[in-house]
């Protein structure tokens, strides 16, 4: 097994071994410190993941950025289109489905999509970052590949603090972020 897969398994144990409670007081630290952000860079439109797999919760964030009449879009991945997501517009009665993850997603109507070029900023999923803002997903490259292009709006990462580490062996298509929020800390590389 590589590295990075190696990597990949053992940080998304350590995730997933936080308590129910730890879990909780880190979705609500974390969303003081996105709704921070989000007053900061005037944010009219966000794009969040629906978390499972032990990763910080966004469910306190979409619940404030709801109250503070902010869009949220959260990711569909693309029926046809191999490793590419698409942004549906996020409600409190959207529909919603498993996908073949088991993560939760809104039904795909496509009238509610919204292009990621209308996005202020789009909040990724991790399962580590390091000093420098690199980021390690869950290797199915969908957000590099989102992140890669041109129109991309600005990423920033969203992760529980054990997901940090000294150093990540970086691939050359890695697209590092400007900004990562945790519980505790709002780091800014
Ligand atoms: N909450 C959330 N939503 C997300 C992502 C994410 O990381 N978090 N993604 C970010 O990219 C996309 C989904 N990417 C995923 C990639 C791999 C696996 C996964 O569990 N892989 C299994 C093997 C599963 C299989 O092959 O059927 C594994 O590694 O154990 C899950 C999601 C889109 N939505
Ligand atoms: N911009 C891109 N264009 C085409 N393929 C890409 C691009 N970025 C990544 N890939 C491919 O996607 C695969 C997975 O990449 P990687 O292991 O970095 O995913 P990840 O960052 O862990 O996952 P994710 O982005 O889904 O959270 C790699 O095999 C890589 O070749």
């Amino acid at each position: 097994m590589d590295t990075r897969q190696a990597l990949r398994n053992q940080m998304r144990q350590q995730r997933r071994q936080l308590s129910q409670l730890q879990q909780q007081q880190a979705a609500d630290k974390a969303a003081q410190r996105l709704i921070n952000y989000c007053h900061e860079q005037s944010i009219k439109s966000i794009a969040l993941y629906l978390s499972f797999d032990g990763e910080l919760s966004t469910k306190t964030a979409i619940q404030r950025l709801w109250q503070q009449h902010i869009n949220v879009c959260v990711p569909v991945i693309h029926p046809f289109s191999k490793h590419h997501l698409v942004f549906i517009e996020y409600t409190p009665t959207s529909a919603m489905q498993l996908n073949k993850f088991g993560i939760e997603e809104p039904v795909l109507e496509c009238h509610k999509i919204v292009p990621k070029n209308e996005l202020d900023v789009i909040v990724t999923p991790l399962v580590a970052f390091d000093r420098q803002g690199n980021r390690l997903g869950m290797g199915g490259g969908f957000y590099d590949r989102l992140l890669a292009s041109d129109d991309a709006p600005t990423a920033i990462g969203y992760a529980h603090d054990v997901q940090r580490l000294e150093s990540l062996p970086v691939a050359s298509w890695d697209m590092p972020l400007p900004c990562i929020i945790t519980p505790s800390h709002t780091y800014r590389f």
